[in-house]
């Protein structure tokens, strides 16, 4: 028998959280394809930690804490956080690979931005396991290129949108939220439902799409109930379109006492904003009650993406 010590390999476990869009002003479609916008992203507490561990290849595996996921996450290089571990060793010119694991709470496709997540996690974990020491802006810049919700994951709090998505700025949001998340058993592809938002609204749409003031100011103040009043989603209405379903959680919502209901992103997740902590409970329970199963309370805003854990036995 051998009692040689053989150390783990070094691995990194990084958590980054779902977001959702508060106002998500959407403007007619530009030339390269993408829609201009003007948003507000929120971070809540909804995570998915993604661990990187030094291999001699790239491997990917998936663990779903929250159920059978309504779309399939690839295991392979398509997977958002391999490409953005290896992305981020690109631009660095290093050399290396390494085994990604995925700890999978943020509802898969739909819309709570989850691969913009992981991808954010994982450009996180590989910047401190191969040390390379990625200043802010060239994370951000990465992160952009990777998808138009991943400056923001990397980011949390509250922040503004603009561009596509990927210029963020953080703002200033005095309140303590509290949201029902109502998840779905369908998925909605992102692409689809921006086609569904030109097939309705089309050439209608502004260039430069705006953000309610009032909307900022239910922020910068905490008010719950100016908050209910100036939530938006542009792309709620394609969204029915496609998924008319949705309409029956917009009511069961309102008959459980919702402050507001709001569609997350592009859907087909359903936001309900309470009142507090334990509005969100009673809230959760007569959603439960009305045969929704992916239901969860959870506060906002919460941090961006953050290390949570390192084993680095080499150092
Ligand atoms: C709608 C939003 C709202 O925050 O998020 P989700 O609800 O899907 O999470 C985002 O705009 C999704 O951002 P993300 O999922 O990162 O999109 P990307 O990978 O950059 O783009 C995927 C596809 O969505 C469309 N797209 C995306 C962003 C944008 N401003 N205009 C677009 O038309 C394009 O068809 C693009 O090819
Ligand atoms: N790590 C990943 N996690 C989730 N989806 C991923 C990942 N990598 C690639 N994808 C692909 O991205 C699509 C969008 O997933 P997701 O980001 O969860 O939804 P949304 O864009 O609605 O917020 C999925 O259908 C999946 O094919």
């Amino acid at each position: 028998m051998s009692l040689a010590y053989e150390p783990e390999p070094p691995s990194v476990t990084v958590r980054a959280p779902a977001k959702i869009n508060l106002h998500l002003g959407v403007g007619a479609r530009r030339d390269d394809g993408f829609h201009p916008l003007a948003t507000v992203y929120q971070a809540v507490g909804l995570y998915d930690d993604v661990t990187l561990t030094l291999d001699e290849e790239w491997g990917v595996s998936v663990r779903h804490d929250a159920g059978r996921p309504a779309a399939i996450v690839p295991l392979d290089e398509q997977n958002l956080a391999v490409r953005a571990a290896q992305m981020l060793l690109a631009h660095h010119g290093v050399d290396g690979a390494a085994a990604v694991h995925i700890r999978k709470s943020i509802p898969v496709a739909g819309g709570m931005a989850g691969g913009s997540a992981d991808a954010a996690a994982a450009l996180v974990a590989t910047d401190r396991l191969f040390d390379l020491e990625t200043s802010d802006d060239d994370l951000l810049a990465v992160a952009a290129r990777l998808g138009s919700d991943v400056p923001f994951a990397l980011l949390g709090g509250t922040a503004i949108g603009t561009g596509r998505g990927e210029l963020v700025e953080p703002i200033t949001d005095a309140g303590s939220w509290w949201w029902v998340v109502v998840g779905s058993d369908d998925a909605l592809s992102t692409p689809q439902v921006y086609r569904s938002f030109d097939d309705l609204v089309g050439a209608g749409a502004p260039t430069e799409p705006v953000l309610p003031p009032a909307l900022l100011l239910a922020l910068e103040t905490g008010d719950v109930g100016a908050l209910a009043d100036h939530l938006g989603n542009d792309l709620a209405e394609p969204a029915l379109r496609l998924l008319p379903t949705l309409r029956d959680t917009f009511d069961d919502a309102a008959a459980a006492g919702a402050r507001a209901t709001l569609l997350s992103g592009s859907g087909p997740t359903v936001l309900l904003l309470c009142s507090d902590g334990s509005h969100a409970r009673e809230v959760t329970a007569a959603m439960a009650e009305r045969g929704h199963e992916h239901v969860v309370a959870v506060p906002a805003p919460v941090s961006g993406t953050h290390v949570l854990d390192v084993l680095d036995t080499l150092s």
